[in-house]
C-alpha cells in the first residue's frame, strides 16, 4: 500500500507511524485510518520491530480525531460510521508489542482515544489533551469512554466527556493519562530511551503481559460494536450534524434546538 496520509519509518527497533496531515491538525479521514491499520499490521507482525510509536507530524498536534471536513453525518470511508476507527483501536490492543503514543501537541477527540488505547504515553509539556464529542455531535461509545474510565477513574472520565475541557500534559500525568512529560525539545530522545529499554526485554514476556492486561477490558470491544451501530443512527440526526456544521462555521453549536 502506498501511504498518502501517514509516514512509516523504522528507527532503532521501533516502527514510527506518523499521521502526516499537519494542515488538519493530524485529524483522520477514512483513508488515514485504513493506512494506519495497514501500518500497524505491518509493524505488528514484523519480527525486527519490538515497539511501535504512534505520533503526529509537526509540533501542533498528535491527532485531533475525525476530520470534520470529511464528516457530514457519516464519515467518508468504510465501516459502520464511515471510519473503521474501532478496528484501529482494537488493532493497537492486538499487536503483540508495546505501542507508545508520542504526544507532541493536541490529543483531542479520537486522537485522545488513540493515545488512551496505546500501552504507554509520553507527552511534550506543550501538549493538551481532551475530549470534544458532545461539543461536536459525537461520542466514542466504546474504548474512548469505558476504557478511559479504567485509566483515569469514573468521575474524571465523565468530567472529560461531559465538560470537554482541555487538560495540560502535567494534569494528564497527575491523572494517569500519560506516563511521562518532557519538554518538546526532549521528546524524541525520551521516546528513544523508552524504546531502547523495551528492546532489552523479552518480547514474548511483553506480549504475554499485554494480552493479560487486555483480557480484563476485552468486553469493551463488544460494547463498542453495539455502540457504533447506535452512533451511526445518531450521526444522521440534525442534532449531531449541528456539531460538525458549527465547528466548520467556527460558531457555538445550538444542540437544544434539536435534542429530545
Ligand atoms: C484541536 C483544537 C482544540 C485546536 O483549537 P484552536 O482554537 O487552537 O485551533 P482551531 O480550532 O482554529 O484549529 C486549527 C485548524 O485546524 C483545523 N482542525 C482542527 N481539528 C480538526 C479536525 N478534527 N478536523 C478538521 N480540521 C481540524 C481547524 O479547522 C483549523 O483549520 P483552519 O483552516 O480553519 O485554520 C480544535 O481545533 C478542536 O477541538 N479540534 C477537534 C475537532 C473535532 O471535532 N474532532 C473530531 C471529534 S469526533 C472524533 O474524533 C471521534 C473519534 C473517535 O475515535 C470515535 C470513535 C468512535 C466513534 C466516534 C468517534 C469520533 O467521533
Amino acid at each position: 500500500m502506498t501511504y498518502e496520509d501517514i509516514l512509516y519509518e523504522i528507527r532503532g527497533g521501533a516502527a514510527w507511524i506518523t499521521i502526516n496531515r499537519p494542515e488538519k491538525y493530524n485529524a483522520f479521514r477514512g483513508q488515514t485510518v485504513d493506512e494506519l491499520i495497514h501500518a500497524f499490521q505491518t509493524a505488528g507482525w514484523d519480527r525486527k520491530v519490538g515497539v511501535i510509536v504512534l505520533t503526529g507530524a509537526g509540533d501542533k498536534a498528535f491527532c485531533t480525531g475525525g476530520d470534520q471536513s470529511a464528516h457530514d453525518g457519516q464519515y467518508d470511508g468504510r465501516g459502520v460510521i464511515g471510519l473503521p476507527i474501532d478496528e484501529l483501536q482494537s488493532l493497537i490492543r492486538d499487536v503483540p508489542k508495546p505501542v507508545i503514543a508520542r504526544i507532541n501537541g493536541f490529543a483531542i477527540g479520537g486522537g485522545n482515544v488513540l493515545a488512551t488505547v496505546c500501552d504507554l504515553s509520553i507527552a511534550a509539556e506543550s501538549a493538551q489533551l481532551g475530549q470534544v464529542g458532545p461539543k461536536v455531535g459525537s461520542v466514542d461509545p466504546g474504548f474512548g469512554t469505558a476504557y478511559l474510565a479504567r485509566v483515569v477513574g469514573e468521575k474524571r472520565a465523565r468530567e472529560i466527556w461531559y465538560l470537554n475541557k482541555r487538560y495540560s500534559a502535567r494534569q494528564a500525568l497527575d491523572w494517569g493519562l500519560v506516563n511521562a512529560v518532557v519538554p518538546l525539545a526532549d521528546l524524541d530522545a525520551e521516546v528513544d530511551r523508552w524504546v531502547a529499554e523495551l528492546m532489552e526485554r523479552s518480547p514474548t514476556a511483553l506480549a504475554l503481559a499485554k494480552v493479560s492486561f487486555n483480557a480484563d477490558s476485552e468486553a469493551i470491544r463488544g460494547i463498542s460494536a453495539i455502540g457504533m451501530r447506535a452512533l451511526s443512527l445518531y450521526y444522521d440526526t440534525d442534532e449531531s450534524k449541528e456539531g460538525g456544521i458549527a465547528f466548520r462555521e467556527k460558531r457555538r453549536p445550538d444542540f437544544r434546538r434539536f435534542g429530545k
